[in-house]
């Protein structure tokens, strides 16, 4: 912090407030005119046009207190309802406003009449607010204001600063133009353009830094605040065209969100991580051991599906970047694509539209056959495959699993022992095994062989998992009867042409990896997948990442946080628990978890402490990442 004495000259409306307090008068004044919504716009158009300087302060101030016929007995549930709209970031910093009592004033075109006892919860007095006063009639109606006060006049804040005489720097918080012009009068040292009501070009162009909220404006004097990084510098990437939501959630959180719709290269995306915090992305982006050695400041991989094989998970670890999936979300959707699949399959109803496309009338039963009754082959029997038995079972098939590890049937379904014997009595053999590279070509001319003849084959997998020579042969063979295929081995980065050997095939459906596509595993998705990435960044909970030891924590009160994030090697815990005792920190909890690779230790500690404990801890041998959260 600065030695030298500093002044901090706060504007009131849509700054210290989200709203324009005459506006809100307006609203209260207007309630019963029939033309209240005309009235509002008109005086919302004259308030814009004084604070963006087309029309003089003056002249606007006049022309709204005309229209608002307004009482002095309309100021009180204007002040209750002002203290319901202070700006977030000013609440949640309450603190700064009580340890820098003295330095802080309000100079407002507004009145004081309603920004005294707004701003005295502040800690401000009445004294250090400059602003214009009402002029009442003996009924109390608002009919006027104090013409003698230099701010109801064009550029009053400067002749207000001139008067004060502070001493020390002047830096000016505000949203308009009566706050930039301070600076460029040379009134103001710096100022500030607020922006997380309202933000004007005319006032950002204008300023020396723009402030989305307060935590920004303390961060950058390195003033004491209430959350230890502003989130807008956090900075998010979001690729594949992930559902709009978690655009939303994510920003609504103060983070800075972009959005790409599709993948990105290896070389495009090390370019674009120069930079990032938070990396989402689906299942095309690969997110490589040298894109992740790159990404110096990545702390998050969300992945917004299933397959996680997309991303390096060792190295991520090694680097201390959390992965997150969403396990659930889709599998309901891959599932209703699976039975639409089967049935289209046994109907050849693909096959007779094409037909009937080509202008060919072709009513026939033959190659069509009712589900109901068949045997179902489920390769996979997890979170997908075991929902498909239950649905599939209520058309009424017969359904049989073969899954790697051991797995309770549901319903009625029959495990078998081998994949063989799955193969050589099922009518539909569907894939559902996960994305892990043992699986690469596991299903081949071998497994085709073993099939019954006029068999049909589901894959809503990974591309991988299919070998497609072999696939194409097993068709034209007439071994196969049909085949549905979602995945490929080869998958383009964005929409576009595409070749595979399966096209044209006959009684061959083939999709464009959508079986996850649906409106609601996507908003599922977007909803899942950003609390995961929320409670890790805001919290450090690590609950359901996918390559990092987990830990649920508790919501930290009036405490900091310190996140270290270490290679598990012998030493460093104690290392570290040396440091904080060396320091007598006062720690209110801890919590640590640990894999064969990493080792993740949260330490709670109360408020005041010796700021040198926090580069002691970053030296720690081994330290991987560090954080402080509060
Ligand atoms: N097409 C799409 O859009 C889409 C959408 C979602 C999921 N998926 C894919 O679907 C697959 C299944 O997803 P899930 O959520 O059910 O996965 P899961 O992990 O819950 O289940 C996979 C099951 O396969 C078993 N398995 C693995 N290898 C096997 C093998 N060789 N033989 C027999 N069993 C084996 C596992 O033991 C596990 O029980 C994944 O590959 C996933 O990536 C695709
Ligand atoms: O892994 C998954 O969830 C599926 O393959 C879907 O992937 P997508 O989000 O790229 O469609």
């Amino acid at each position: 912090m600065s030695s030298k004495k500093r002044n901090y000259i706060f504007d009131f409306d849509s700054t210290l407030t989200r709203v324009e307090a005459l506006d809100v008068l307006a609203e209260i004044t207007l309630a019963n005119n029939p033309k209240k919504d005309e009235i509002i716009e008109e005086i919302i158009n004259i308030t814009n046009l004084g604070i963006d300087g087309e029309i003089s302060f003056t002249e606007s101030l006049e022309k709204r207190i005309k229209l608002l016929k307004a009482n002095k007995s309309d100021l009180s549930p204007l002040v209750d309802e002002l203290k319901k709209q202070v700006s977030s970031s000013i609440e949640r910093n309450k603190e700064f406003f009580e340890l820098f009592a003295e330095d802080i004033y309000v100079i407002s075109c507004g009145f004081k009449e309603f920004i005294d006892p707004i701003v005295a919860e502040y800690n401000i007095p009445s004294k250090r607010v400059f602003a214009n006063t009402f002029e009442f009639a003996k009924d109390g109606e608002i009919i006027g204001f104090d013409a003698g006060n230099e701010l109801s006049k064009h550029n009053g804040k400067i002749e207000c600063l001139q008067n004060l005489k502070l001493e020390g720097e002047v830096q000016v918080i505000g949203d308009g133009y009566s706050d930039y012009v301070t600076r460029e009068a040379g009134v103001a040292d710096t100022f500030f353009a607020y922006t997380e009501n309202v933000s004007r070009d005319k006032t950002t162009e204008n300023a020396d830094h723009i402030a989305p909220n307060l935590d920004e404006f303390l961060y950058v004097n390195k003033l004491p605040r209430n959350i230890s990084y502003p989130k807008h510098r956090i900075k998010i990437l979001l690729l594949e065209n992930v559902h709009p939501d978690a655009f939303k959630k994510l920003s609504k959180d103060g983070f800075t969100v972009e959005t790409v719709a599709k993948s990105l290269s290896e070389d495009e995306l090390i370019e674009k991580l120069k930079d990032v915090h938070v990396l989402g992305i689906r299942s095309k982006t690969q997110v490589t051991k040298k894109v992740i050695e790159a990404a110096e400041k990545l702390m998050v991989v969300g992945a917004f599906c299933i397959g996680t094989k997309q991303i390096d998970l060792e190295t991520c670890k090694e680097n201390g970047i959390v992965v997150f999936n969403a396990p659930y979300s889709n599998t309901r959707s891959v599932v209703e694509l699976a039975i639409g699949e089967i049935i289209m399959l046994m109907r050849s109803v693909f096959q007779r539209s094409t037909e009937l496309h080509n202008g060919q009338w072709n009513k026939t039963a033959q190659g069509s056959r009712e589900v109901r009754g068949k045997k179902l082959g489920i390769i996979g029997y997890g979170n997908i495959g075991k929902q498909l038995s239950i649905l599939a079972e209520a058309l009424g098939m017969d359904v049989y699993y073969y899954d790697v590890e051991d797995q309770l049937a549901l319903g009625n379904a029959t495990k078998t022992d081998t994949l063989k014997e799955l193969l050589e009595i099922s009518d539909v053999v569907t894939l559902h095994v996960d994305d892990n590279a043992a699986n690469k070509n596991f299903f081949g001319e071998k497994e085709i062989a073993q099939m019954k003849d006029g068999a049909h084959l589901v894959n809503l997998s990974r591309g991988f998992v299919v070998d497609i020579k072999a696939l194409v042969a097993g068709l034209k063979s007439g071994k196969l009867a049909g085949t549905a295929v979602d995945v490929y081995p080869e998958e383009p980065r964005k929409n576009g042409a595409f070749y595979t050997e399966l096209k044209g095939l006959p009684n061959v459906i083939l999709t464009p990896h959508v079986g996850g596509s649906t409106e609601e595993a996507q908003k599922d998705i977007a909803d899942f997948v950003p609390n995961k990435i929320m409670a890790y960044m805001n919290s450090g909970n690590t609950v359901d990442a996918v390559n990092f030891p987990n830990i649920r924590l508790p919501r930290q009160t009036n405490a900091h946080r310190f996140l270290h994030i270490h290679k598990n090697v012998p030493g460093v815990m104690a290392k570290i628990n040396k440091i904080l005792a060396q320091f007598d920190l006062n720690i209110t909890g801890q919590y640590l978890s640990t894999d064969e690779k990493v080792g993740y230790v949260i330490t709670d500690l109360s408020k005041k402490y010796n700021h040198k404990v926090i580069t002691k801890l970053k030296e720690v041998e081994g330290t991987i990442k560090f954080r402080v959260l509060y």
